[in-house]
Formats: structure tokens, sequence, C-alpha cells
């Protein structure tokens, strides 16, 4: 693996005290300070220079031994049989090197080894005295780690007692403690949310919850321990094989990986290889790899070790998922909804498997939560096709022109007001109708049937006009007749769909003022509220002038939907579009401003469900309105009367249970008839 480093004696004393802070951090405080990919790499580079200078080589460098002592308040207990590291393959060529090394030494043709995958979490070390357990050990340096028993008697995959009548005298067994995905993001996400400090990845998670000084703690961490090896047994006949081992660990009631199998030399090794890492993102938990063992325990024996690794076994590692880079500022995306997303611009780095040269930041909080700085060092995360992502700052190489991010004050977009409800870490731009960002969502939305109602503009009519740029705000769908040529130039429009296209929008333009308010896209401003809005508000300038305390007048209109009202009238290019649409000739019958209580349906809620087959749903329901009725989206004590059509389904039988009036379509055209409205 040597290759000429051209490193002086003191450069080397300077890496080695860099390793050894990475690994302080790492190892004792639970917090590591770059990720694995930056620590590996820099490790190698001190192997190469120490084969190359081997009289430089120290007594307290990294490869001389295998973590760190602990510091904490846990008793100390030493290993019965160290618990050593591993040598690391980082690919197939390496892998290779490692079988042709072992079939030397042992004068083989082919060597069988056991495959498993290394899980991404701690070591421990389970002692059992007559099938009990007595004692959980962490590795700490090999030699001796620390007494963590009352945590470990939490973790409900270690057995406190052997499933068998008759176990070994004493039994240390090997195995990995980690936390599955899914009880991080859970952690993590509950960690946030109490704006505690979260953890970078699922074995620092692990690694704190193990190290918790109240066992109460880590009883609430989701730990899981799976079984690795035989550490050392007294008074039992040890099996043949590493694999045979495993298995009679499972029969005692341990958990073993069930992907762990049996491989033929290295291209035996190298196919597990291309299986494991295609499962690698779909797993429950994280891996970083692959360790191949010498499956034969005296082949193992035979094998033996060198300084702090056995020589039988190999860690390979997959690429890494964590790398470090730099940001060098950060763009506001805006969505197809509005919401602003902060991207971070990176130095391009392979992680995951691909260079990343973007991350996302979620939303100002995030950034908040991270404390990230433009021209920062991060962490960026890439596991499968997940968005990359930026877990941490490198706080350590924060460089001195590192500069706050600063949230813009208007979408970037289109320059309207940006808006965030209280209690949502979502911003967004408050330009529904005018961002280019948004356009092409809000105008499905304007032309939608429950909306403007324009037939024959469809999905993907909308699409095209936009990128055509014929359309660019709602108006100028009004105007399409004058493009009539660059209409019959689109894709699949001859002279008859487009005649079409344009007499149905000249139909659109007689319109109701629910229907156009409700088009409009304001968030969170349904159908209902619409209605609501627009039965209290007769007049379009009465609305559009409306301050919070007159908008929270308004039935069901509570603060938050007010505030979305009220920034959406304040654009100035939101009220420029409503101008626009009223001049292209879009209108509406005024309905005489009548005190709501005066109507004979007042006070009245009325819900409408099931088919009609004489009215839409949408025309009885104004209907009602219009005699001053509320009408709701759902039956509950409060309804005075349910209209049900054909196929009722789940409300009317609500309805019956509460003893809610009912009636058919007979019955509904008949009250409205009654009362003049048809
Ligand atoms: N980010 C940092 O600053 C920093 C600092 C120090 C060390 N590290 C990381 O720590 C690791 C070095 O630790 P190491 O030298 O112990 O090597 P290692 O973690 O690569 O390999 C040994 C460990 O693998 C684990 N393992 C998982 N599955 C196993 C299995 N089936 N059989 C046997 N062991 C299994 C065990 O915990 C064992 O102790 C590297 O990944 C390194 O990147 C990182
Ligand atoms: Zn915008």
């Amino acid at each position: 693996m040597s290759q000429a480093t051209n490193m002086t004696h003191q450069q080397m004393l300077d890496l080695i005290q860099q390793l050894n802070d990475y690994s302080y951090a790492y190892h004792v405080k639970d917090d590591p300070l770059v990720p694995d990919a930056v620590y590996d790499r820099d490790y190698r580079q001190l192997q190469d220079i120490e084969a190359e200078h081997p009289e430089w080589i120290q007594e307290d460098s990294p490869t001389q031994r295998v973590g760190e002592k602990p510091d904490s308040g846990f008793a100390n207990v030493p290993h019965t049989v160290p618990m050593l590291s591993l040598d690391n393959a980082f690919d197939n060529e390496s892998l290779s090197d490692f079988d042709q090394r072992i079939r030397k030494l042992i004068h083989a043709e082919q060597v069988t080894y056991c495959c498993e995958p290394k899980l991404d979490g701690l070591a421990i070390s389970l002692r059992y005295e007559n099938g009990r357990l007595i004692r959980g050990v962490t590795r700490g340096d090999g030699l001796s780690g620390e007494d963590i028993t009352s945590n470990i008697k939490t973790i409900y995959s270690v057995p406190l007692k052997l499933r068998t009548e008759t176990p070994p005298a004493v039994l240390e067994v090997r195995g990995e403690i980690y936390m599955p995905k899914e009880g991080f993001e859970k952690l993590n996400a509950l960690a946030a949310e109490q704006g505690e400090k979260t953890f970078v990845n699922p074995r620092n998670a692990a690694a704190g919850s193990l190290r918790q000084l109240d066992p109460k703690i880590t009883a609430k961490r989701p730990l899981v321990m799976c079984a690795y090896s035989i550490g050392y047994v007294e008074e039992w006949e040890q099996p043949e094989s590493h694999y045979e081992g495993l298995l009679q660990l499972s029969e005692w009631g341990f958990r073993t990986n069930d992907l762990m199998a049996k491989a033929e030399g290295a291209q035996g090794c190298i196919d597990y290889y291309e299986m494991l890492n295609e499962k690698r993102a779909d797993l429950s938990y994280d891996i970083d790899g692959i360790v191949y063992k010498v499956d034969r325990i005296a082949l193992q024996n035979q094998l033996g070790f060198i300084a702090r690794a056995p020589r039988w076994a190999i860690a390979r590692k997959f690429p890494a998922q964590e790398e470090m880079t730099r940001i060098t500022g950060v763009d506001f995306q805006v969505g197809r909804t509005g919401a602003i997303t902060p991207v971070a611009r990176l130095e391009p780095v392979f992680v995951g498997g691909v260079t990343v040269s973007n991350a996302t930041l979620h939303n100002k909080d995030e950034i908040d939560r991270l404390g990230v700085k433009i021209n920062d060092y991060v962490i960026v995360h890439r596991a499968g096709d997940v968005i990359p992502k930026v877990v941490q700052v490198v706080l350590d190489k924060r460089p001195e022109d590192a500069t706050d991010v600063v949230f813009p004050e208007a979408c970037p977009v289109c320059g309207s007001d940006l808006e965030q409800v209280e209690g949502e870490a979502i911003i967004r731009c408050t330009g529904g109708l005018v961002c280019g960002a948004q356009l092409k969502e809000s105008l499905k939305h304007f032309v939608s049937r429950k909306a403007m109602d324009i037939d024959g503009l469809g999905d993907k009519l909308i699409e095209q006009l936009v990128d055509n740029e014929l359309v660019k705000t709602p108006v100028d769908i009004f105007t399409l007749h004058e493009k009539k040529d660059a209409l019959l130039a689109m894709e699949r429009m001859g002279q008859k769909s487009v005649e079409k296209l344009l007499a149905s929008i000249e139909t659109a333009k007689s319109t109701q003022f629910n229907r156009f308010i409700y088009a409009l896209g304001i968030r969170e401003v349904g159908e209902a509220t619409a209605r609501a809005l627009t039965s209290y508000f007769t007049e379009l300038d009465a609305l559009m002038a409306a301050d919070q305390e007159a908008l929270v007048e308004v039935e069901d209109v509570g603060p938050v939907v007010a505030q979305h009202v009220r920034l959406f009238f304040e654009q100035e290019l939101n009220r420029d579009t409503i101008l626009g649409l009223l001049n292209a000739g879009v209108l509406w019958e005024t309905k005489q401003s009548v005190s709501a209580d005066d109507l004979p349906l007042s006070g009245k809620t009325y819900v409408v469900t099931g088919s009609l087959s004489q009215f839409s749903r949408d025309q009885v329901k104004d209907k009602l309105q219009a005699l001053g009725a509320k009408v709701s989206g759902s039956v509950s004590a409060k309804t005075d009367c349910l209209v049900a059509g054909e196929k009722a389904g789940s409300k009317l039988a609500k309805a019956q249970s509460l003893n809610v009036p009912v009636i058919d379509e007979t019955g509904v055209i008949d009250l409205l008839t009654q009362y003049g409205a048809i």
C-alpha cells in the first residue's frame, strides 16, 4: 500500500496529533469532529508514511492501538481476550491481496470465508457465567473497557439468561449495539423539536445512548444488540467454524444477522459485496461495510494477530455516506407551492457513490439549528437515492471569512413578500398568482372545475402554454384569442380544438364571486372559505381592503387564514393581476347585499352528499348559500339537514345515527323552488 508521501517528520507528528484529536472526540466524547471518510483517509496516509519510515513510528500513533481510554463515570474492566480492531480494504484489489496473503500463509488453494454485514454501531462484550449475564463492557481501548451492565440490561435483544439447560461455565459474546434507522430518525426529530442537539448518525446516537450514566435514559433509546462472535468460552467444545459458532449463539437466544453467509475465495467475497451494496439503502439499519472472516477456527488460530487486528479478518468498506466539504453559498429555491427551500452550494464532493454539489438545508429553523455559515466546512450525508443534506458544521474548521446566511425578505423569483405562519417552519412566497415558480400549479388550480371552470384547458395544455411562454399570468389566458397562430403552431392543436378552447375561455369570463376568490389560490382558502368570504364581503373592493379584524369576523375564518388573505391582497403584483382579470372581461353578478339574517335559510347548516342528477352538488350548494344557509363538508350534531343523492355513503350513515333530518334530490328541489331559488 505504501507510496511516496513526501512528508516531513514534523508533518507526520502533526498528522498524529490531528488523528488523536479526532479519535478522542469520536471514542470518548461520542461527538466526532469529522466524518469517518476523512479520518480514514488521514489514517491511511499515516500508514503509508510509517511504511516508508518505520524508524519514525511513535508510541502514541493511532496505528499502534485500537481506541481511546474512556474518561467517564463507569468502572474500568479488563477484557479476558483483547477486543481488537479490523484491517480495512477499500477496493476489490486489496480484498484479493488479503485472500492471497491468507492462502500463502496456510498453503491453501481456496479459503472459505464467513461474510457478515459490518453493523455501524459499537462493539460490546457480554460475559455470562453459568448461563447468566453478569457483565457488559464496551471495547474501550481494546484491552479494557467500561462496565455498562445496567445500561446493557435495558436492551431487549440482550438475553439475561441463555436459552439452554446446559450453558458453558463462562461465555464472552462479542457483538454490536446499534440503533435502527427509524428509531434514529424519531429520536432526532424529537431532539430537533425540543431545540436540542441532534446526532449526526445512528452510530453516534447508539454510542451516546449506551454511555448514559442514567440507565433510564438508555432504556428509552431504541437499541438493538447483534452477536457476531464468541470471544471466550470455558468448559465448552468450540465449534469448528465461525459460522457454526454464530448458529450456536442464535440457539442460545442471541440475535444474529440474517444476511451472514459463507463464500468461497476472493470471488465469492466480491459477489457478496455486490449483493449487499445493492441492498444497503433498503436495510433498516446502517452498515458501513462487510466483515470477511476465515471460517475455520483452526485456521484462525494458525493465522493469529498483527499489531491491532486479527490476520484472519478484514473489513471491506462501502463508499462513505458522509463526507466533509465547504459551503460556498446558499441559494433559495421556490417550490411549486411557494415554499422557500435554502439549498447549500458545495465544493463538489464524492459521497454515497456520486459527486454532490448541492445539499438541502430544509428551512430557516434548520439553518439556525445547524448554526451554519457560508464558507463553513460541513458534513454532507447522502444515502441511497435520498437528497443529500447537511447534517453538521465542523466548527473546529470554521474559517475567519465565514459569513451568516441571510434569509431573503422577498421571493427570489417574483419579489413578493414572504410569509411564515406561526408554529410552522416553512416560509412561503405570497405571490401565488404571479410567482413564476408557482405559475403552472396556480394556473391549473385557476382553471379547475370548481374555480374558473375553463373546459378543455387541462394540465398538459397549461404546461405547454407556460413552456411556450404564451401564458405568464392568469390574465394571459383571456387574451389568448390574440395569439391564435401561436396556438395553432402548438403540438396537437388543430383549428377545431383552438376554436373550442377560445370559446370556453370566453364562456368562463362570466363567473361567480366565490369561484373567482377560490380561483386565486390564496393559501388555505378552499371552496367553503371562499364562499364564506364572499357572502360576508359581497363586494371585491371590500374584501381586498379588509383588515385582520374584519376578516376574523367571517364565520370559520381564524387568524391564520385571515393573515393569508390579507397578505395576499397586500401584494401589489396580485392586485395588478386581479385588476388585469377584470379588465380582460372577467365578471360576476353582484348579489344584493342583504343582511344575512334576513335570508330564509339563515342560521341553518346543510351538508350535500351523494350524486344528484338534475343539478351538480356545487350548484345545489350555491343555491343553498344564496338562501343564507351555511354549507359544511361534514356531518355533525350541529347539522340541520343532509341532502343525500344517490349512493350517499358514510355521511348518510352518520346523519342517521345523529338523527339529523335527511332529504333527497326531490326534497331539495322542492325546498329551493319554494324560496324562488330555481
Ligand atoms: N470520525 C472520526 O473522527 C473517527 C475517529 C476515530 C475513528 N473513527 C472510525 O472508527 C473506525 C475505526 O474503528 P476500528 O479501528 O475499531 O475499526 P472498525 O470500526 O472499522 O472495525 C472494527 C469494529 O467493527 C465492528 N463490527 C461490526 N460488525 C462486525 C462483525 N460482523 N464482526 C466483527 N466486527 C464487527 C465492531 O464494532 C468492531 O469493533 C473507523 O470506521 C473510523 O472511521 C472515526
Ligand atoms: Zn414568488
